[in-house]
């Protein structure tokens, strides 16, 4: 099967996923915001700011005109930070909506938005009419761009309400190093995917400072106890959580040199500042945002996240980090298998 695709987003990931897709025989059309980018794309098949050392497939074709991007396409996959979800989501929808196109939304982006705590299908839902939205179908899973670049061996959740769609996505993404799940969680795989990004960013100023390897496996395992917590408070089937958008990808992330959360948290652990440590990035480091709203989810929802709640406070209430640690190992003592809040 070969099928026309538009990818939205020109950054590490969409142009990793364009280039496996284009490999996998699909016509692939990658949209981005830099003129220079998608030139550099067309002419000479790199993307190099993101992705220095990999060649692009010559068959993806970079575009910047949307409306010619999304014509006659079957699918369209959506991987921009999550901040710019709804914008673009708010320029695609009116175009589809001319033509009466009803392509599978695929998202590959994980994140909450900021002051709604809103999740991607919440966006997309908000944003795309009932007969769009319901099909979303959500990517999601332990996968940096620069693994699946070499053709690592990766294993991905593919979720949504309408399990045909999440089979038809696995079907055109499969390949022999590329193997992915469906699942029809879309809540646990969708907070394992942002919740995972805060975790993250504490197992790297873990390593900043010095902690051993102990130290960093408690971290993931009770980072997984809060966000299961919060996870089943809010409706998502506790075994999503064992799965590849759960640890799985909570285990890439808080280890991963390639992790821009990870590498985040180091550079605090450090002591850099968190103002230098995201300019220098030039990437999304979407456990920052997601740190805000799960602070804020966490509180209504009444659910307990003591790891979560002190990366929120180093992030944006400039707590001391040593101090954060030392308030986590002195709260009582509690029974391991408590996940009610
Ligand atoms: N990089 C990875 O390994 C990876 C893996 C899995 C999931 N993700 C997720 O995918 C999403 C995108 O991550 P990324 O790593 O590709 O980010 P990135 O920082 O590498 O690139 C983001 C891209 O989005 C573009 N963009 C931003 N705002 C835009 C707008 N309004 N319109 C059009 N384009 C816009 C930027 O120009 C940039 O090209 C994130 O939610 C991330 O968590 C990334
Ligand atoms: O580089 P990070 O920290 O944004 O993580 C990217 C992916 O989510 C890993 O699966």
């Amino acid at each position: 099967m070969s099928v026309k695709i538009a990818v939205l987003g020109a950054g590490s990931w969409g142009t990793v996923l364009a280039d496996l897709l284009a490999n996998n025989g699909h016509e692939v059309r990658l949209w981005g915001n830099s003129a220079e980018t998608a030139a550099e794309i067309n002419d000479h098949h790199t993307n190099k700011h993101y992705l220095p050392d990999f060649k692009v497939s010559p068959k993806v074709v970079a575009t910047l005109d949307l409306k010619s991007t999304l014509a006659g396409v079957q699918a369209i996959l959506f991987v921009i930070p999550t901040a710019a979800m709804r914008i673009v989501a708010k320029q695609v929808a009116p175009i589809l909506a001319e033509t009466g196109a009803k392509p599978i939304i695929i998202s590959a982006t994980k994140g909450l938005e900021q002051n709604t705590h809103k999740r991607i299908s919440q966006i997309i839902g908000d944003e795309f009419p009932a007969e769009l939205a319901e099909g979303l179908v959500i990517f999601s899973g332990p996968s940096h761009a620069e693994d699946v670049a070499t053709h690592d061996i990766t294993s991905l959740t593919v979720a949504s309400q309408n399990i045909g769609d999440a089979e038809w996505v696995q079907a055109i993404f499969m390949n022999d190093y590329f193997r992915l799940y469906t699942n029809d969680d879309m809540v646990g795989v969708e907070l394992g995917g942002a919740l995972k990004n805060v975790i993250a960013i504490g197992a790297g100023i873990l390593h900043g400072l010095g902690y051993g390897d102990n130290t960093k496996a408690a971290l993931i395992t009770r980072g997984l106890a809060e966000i299961s917590r919060l996870g089943i408070e809010m409706g998502a089937n506790p075994l999503t959580f064992m799965g590849l958008s759960g640890i799985g990808d909570l285990i890439v992330t808080s280890t991963s040199v390639h992790s821009r959360n990870w590498r985040c948290g180091n550079a605090l652990g450090q002591g850099q500042k968190l103002d230098d440590v995201l300019a220098n990035m030039g990437q999304v480091v979407e456990g920052v945002g997601t740190a805000k709203a799960a602070h804020e989810l966490a509180q209504q929802h009444h659910v307990e996240m003591p790891i979560s709640e002190s990366i929120y406070r180093v992030l944006y209430e400039n707590a001391n980090v040593q101090d954060e640690i030392n308030k986590l190992m002195q709260r009582r003592g509690r029974r391991e298998m408590d996940f009610q809040r």
